[in-house]
Formats: structure tokens, sequence, C-alpha cells
């Protein structure tokens, strides 16, 4: 089967600054894949590769079979993605954000309005998309943001942070779309998160990103395992603490560490 998302080797270098320091990751189709790390590990920089908004040589990453270094256009076609910082204009309606999203991504005219509807209502905003998106909560501003990647109906939707700054509730709401998204048409998602626990609830694998590099890819409940317990908050305090540089500091070793701490009390 094709991987939904193949990288192999990536390195990425702004300056002196390693931000992804050659790694490999395979993102099967129709799941939700996490790539969780905390601020500066490289998730940005990765999915940005993954976008094409960086320049990546050939042969290092691919979407469904397409070469990002050879087949950018196509690549582009394939993609729904939302970045961290906020892209609604908030002089703009709800509806008129996501059709303005519909004519960039060339959906065509005589679908255009059955696609805005559906993408609105898949986000819970049908009733707030006549009002002004200033007028928006941060939560359903990040649904907005949703809705408008989702109206090009994109076989892989990248989310870079969907979450961040807003309170619990909204947060929950966000998933909770995303997730219900995925379960309807199947699409794949690609997100980056910090935080552990909505990772663990919500997506299918993740992959623990530090400091440029991948430690440990699995779901949450074999990560979670291997360390004998706990949280993925926990499985990853249990790979950054070790160091990472040093190659005979593997799973192995981590899951002897928790025993003895665990055995110690
Ligand atoms: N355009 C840039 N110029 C210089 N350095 C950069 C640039 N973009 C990222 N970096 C550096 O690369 C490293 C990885 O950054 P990246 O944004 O990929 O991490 P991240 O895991 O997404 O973190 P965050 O959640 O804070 O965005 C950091 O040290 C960052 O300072």
């Amino acid at each position: 089967m094709t991987a939904a998302v193949s990288v192999r080797g990536l390195r990425y270098v702004f300056g002196e600054t390693v931000a992804v320091d050659g790694i490999d990751l395979d993102v099967a189709p129709g799941e939700i894949f996490g790539l969780l790390g905390p601020n500066g590990a490289g998730k940005t920089t990765t999915i940005r590769a993954v976008t094409t908004l960086l320049p990546v040589p050939r042969d290092t990453v691919s979407v469904f079979g397409l070469d990002v270094g050879r087949r950018k256009m196509a690549v582009r076609r394939l993609i729904g993605y939302v970045p961290q910082l906020l892209s609604a204009d908030g002089a703009l309606t709800g509806r008129e954000n996501v059709s303005l999203f519909a004519r960039l991504y060339d959906v065509p005219r005589r679908e255009r309005v059955a696609r805005v509807d559906e993408a609105i209502a898949a986000m819970g905003l049908t009733e707030a998309a006549q009002r002004q998106a200033s007028t928006y909560s941060g939560g359903m501003i990040r649904r907005l943001e949703l809705a408008q990647a989702l109206v090009s109906s994109p076989q892989l939707l990248i989310l870079d942070e969907p979450t961040i700054g807003l309170d619990p509730v909204a947060r929950a709401g966000v998933w909770e779309r995303i997730t219900q998204v995925r379960r309807e048409t199947g699409m794949t998602v690609l997100v980056t998160t910090h935080y552990m626990d909505e990772a663990e609830h919500s997506c299918d694998r993740v992959a623990l990103m530090h400091r440029g590099r991948i430690g440990v890819v699995g779901t949450p409940a074999d990560l979670i395992e291997s360390i004998g317990g706990g949280s993925l908050d926990d499985v990853f305090r249990a790979y950054a603490e070790g160091d990472w540089d040093d190659e005979t500091k593997g799973f192995r070793n981590v899951r002897q560490t928790r025993r003895t701490a665990s055995r110690l009390g």
C-alpha cells in the first residue's frame, strides 16, 4: 500500500540550526498521525517540507506516492493545510472566508456552493456562517480554518498545532470535528501538537520528536505500555530525559530505567 506520507532521511538546516536531523516517517492512508514534541523540536519544519512550502531534495518526501521534490503542484492538490498562524479574515463572514478558499483552490464553480455548505456544516458553523469572523470565539475561528482547508476535499489534511491557545472545551470541540471528518471521509490527518493528552486520545499513531529527531513511533497505547504504564507525557519525559544523541539509549534502556525507578518508588 502506498503511504499517505513517506519521509526518508529528511534534514533541514537554518544557518547554524539543525531543525530536522535526518528523519524517517511513514503515515498510513486514513490514519490520524500525531507529530509530537516541545517547541523547537522540528515539527513545523517537517510538515512545511511535506506541504511543499520548504524546498526538499528529490526522493526524500512523498505524498501518496508523488515526490514532493519533483511534483510540487500535484502534491499541493492533495493537501489541505491549516498553519499555526491565523489565516481567517475577520472582516469577512465565515461563509465568505470559506468561499474565498473554494475559489483559491479552484473548486469547480458548479460544486462551490454545496462544497462550502458541507465544509461549514462539518465544522458545526452553519448558524454562525453569516456572521463576521471577528465575532467568533477562538475555537470557532480554528474550526473555520479547518472548513477552509476542507473545502477542496483534500486527501491529506495537515494541521499545525490546531488547538494551541484554546480553552479545554474549545480544544475538545476541534478534536471532535477532526475525528468526525476522518470517520466520515477516510481522510488522512497529519497533526502536530505539544499537548500529549490530546494526542493520546485522538491520534491512531504518534511520533515523538525532540531536537530534530524522531525517537519513537507507535500507537499511544503501545508506547505507554513500553514504559510500563502511565501517560504519553511520561513516555515523552522518559525519552527526552535520556540523551538522544547517545545511540546506546534505546527503547529497552528507557524501559529498564522506568522499571528501576518504580521499584525504588
Ligand atoms: N525560518 C527559520 N529561520 C531560522 N531558524 C528557524 C526557522 N524556522 C525554524 N527555525 C529553527 O528550527 C528549529 C525547529 O523549529 P520548528 O518551528 O520546526 O519547531 P517546532 O517543533 O514546530 O516548534 P514550535 O511548536 O515552536 O513551532 C528551532 O530551533 C527554530 O528556532
